[in-house]
């Protein structure tokens, strides 16, 4: 069965980034102040997770709206090949349906699975793996074997898992599950992406004698995407205690089946709502959660700090930026901000703060630097070709105010590149973005959308 709801000929979800045929994807300026009311599609950090434990759980789940972009669908294809049932079926929503997911009697190995460049596929399936019967290798792009995998590769072979990786630690490796992971108690290292806790965490119920995790190490970053691993097990009847800082503890049990909707994405949101900002007048986003463990709810207090007004009515949220100041800024103030929680976040806030009329200082994300691609390197690099002033700190970026002009703006394959191009490019005429059909990442739909926005 066909997933995609997408069909655009030169859309491959499973291919290698698309490099634009005619040499790149000319951003368009924003002409006048914005208006637009907009609805975006589900999260990817929500169903990649519930994906992994409707795939684990005591009977059938319906995911409903979830996201069907190239993370989910690998994601989708992996389960597979260890023997879910994984259905697309209509339903409510503009973006693809719900899924249907049927966790196999015996999870199954003998396999390989692409993880393309998608951090919880990498992450989250190799514990899967282990639980399965029979090899499973991983691997995936590029750039993909370049990305950490310590805790999840250290962390699974300290559990007595046999994953063999040729000592590299990194993609690509092959898991050798025997249908059983005995659990117990295991140190590692997150400091590098807390997906490694989310990964041992999602599967650790099934383990025999459940997960005793401990992390030893700098900072664990993006603490909420662990929050959200906390709340989609509670959901599913199985409780994490955290005892202490750094240490989670799960009892081994049944996951129970449910029927969930998925949140719409709320980081896909910020390329939207921060164009407000660039170009004056409001967006709003419609079906945002009362209550959320999505880190892009950080949005909400974020964005005031470069001198936007936030509202909510009900489930719409919307950006209100200030008409331009006559003296020729752009009226977008500078800031300073530690966005270890919320690096996912750093790319569009960076792009926003290269068109403020104040410096800024963005710290506590020298764990980007490992995303999809080197994102401190990339945002310095890119931004410094078109006249920025831009220097690279170990965790951070310094921004200067700087008159921009039109350029090249490389996506590195990431699709927080190519949004923060796009954001640049409502500011600055002539942006060209060499890849935005990275945006399949995790918003197939995004040109679309931006068209939508300034329409
Ligand atoms: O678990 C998740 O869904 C994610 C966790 C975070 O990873 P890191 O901890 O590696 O930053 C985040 O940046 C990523 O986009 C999604
Ligand atoms: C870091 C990101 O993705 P991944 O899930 O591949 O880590 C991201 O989406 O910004």
């Amino acid at each position: 069965m066909q997933i995609s709801p997408y069909s655009e000929p030169e859309f491959d979800p499973y291919g290698d980034r698309q490099t634009e045929p005619d040499g790149g994807w000319l951003a368009p300026t924003a002409a006048r102040p914005l208006g637009a009311v907009l609805a975006l599609p589900g999260s990817k950090s929500l169903t990649n997770r519930e994906l992994v434990l409707a795939a684990l759980a005591d009977g059938p789940s319906t995911l409903r709206a979830p996201l069907f972009s190239r993370d989910s669908e690998l994601m989708i294809e992996g389960l597979r090949a260890l023997g879910t049932t994984i259905e697309q079926i209509p339903g409510q929503g503009d973006f693809g349906g719900d899924l249907r997911v049927t966790p196999a009697d015996e999870l199954t190995g003998s396999t390989t699975i692409d993880c393309g460049l998608a951090g919880t596929v990498m992450r989250f399936l190799p514990p899967v793996a282990a639980l399965a019967l029979g090899p499973t290798t991983f691997d995936g792009d590029e750039y993909a074997r370049k990305r950490p995998m310590a805790g999840v590769v250290r962390g699974l072979q300290a559990l007595g898992v046999d994953l063999d990786d040729d000592g590299r630690g990194t993609l690509p490796f092959t898991v050798h599950g025997t249908g059983r992971v005995g659990g117990g108690t295991l140190e590692i290292d997150a400091s590098a992406s807390s997906q490694f806790v989310s990964a041992l965490l999602l599967s650790a119920p099934r383990f025999e004698r459940g997960l005793d995790l401990r992390h030893i190490g700098e900072r664990v970053p993006s603490m909420p995407h662990i929050e959200m691993t906390i709340a989609s097990l509670a959901a599913r009847g199985v409780e994490v205690a955290s005892p202490e800082p750094g240490r989670w503890v799960v009892e081994p049990g049944p996951i129970a089946a449910v029927d969930l909707d998925i949140e719409p994405d709320l980081s896909n949101a910020a390329p939207f709502l921060v164009a407000a900002i660039v170009a004056g007048g409001s967006v709003t986003i419609t079906g945002w959660p009362a209550d959320t463990t999505q880190v892009g709810a950080q949005l909400i207090d974020l964005l005031p700090r470069f001198g936007a007004t936030v509202t909510r009515d009900g489930d719409r949220l919307t950006v209100h930026a200030p008409r331009r100041p006559a003296d020729g800024g752009r009226g977008i103030r500078g800031v300073d901000l530690d966005l270890s929680e919320a690096g996912e976040l750093a790319p569009n806030l960076v792009a926003l703060a290269a068109l403020a009329d104040e410096p800024s200082t963005i710290i506590g994300i020298g764990h980007i630097r490992h995303h999809e691609t080197d994102r401190i390197a990339a945002l310095a690099t890119e931004l410094n070709g078109l006249g920025g002033r831009v220097t690279e700190l170990d965790d951070g970026l310094r921004i200067e105010p700087a008159p921009l002009h039109g350029g090249p703006w490389r996506a590195y394959a990431d699709h927080r590149m190519a949004t923060s191009g796009a954001i640049i490019g409502l500011g600055v005429s002539d942006v060209v973005i060499d890849d935005i059909g990275s945006t399949s990442k995790t918003l197939p739909q995004f040109t679309e959308l931006w068209g939508k926005l300034l329409a």
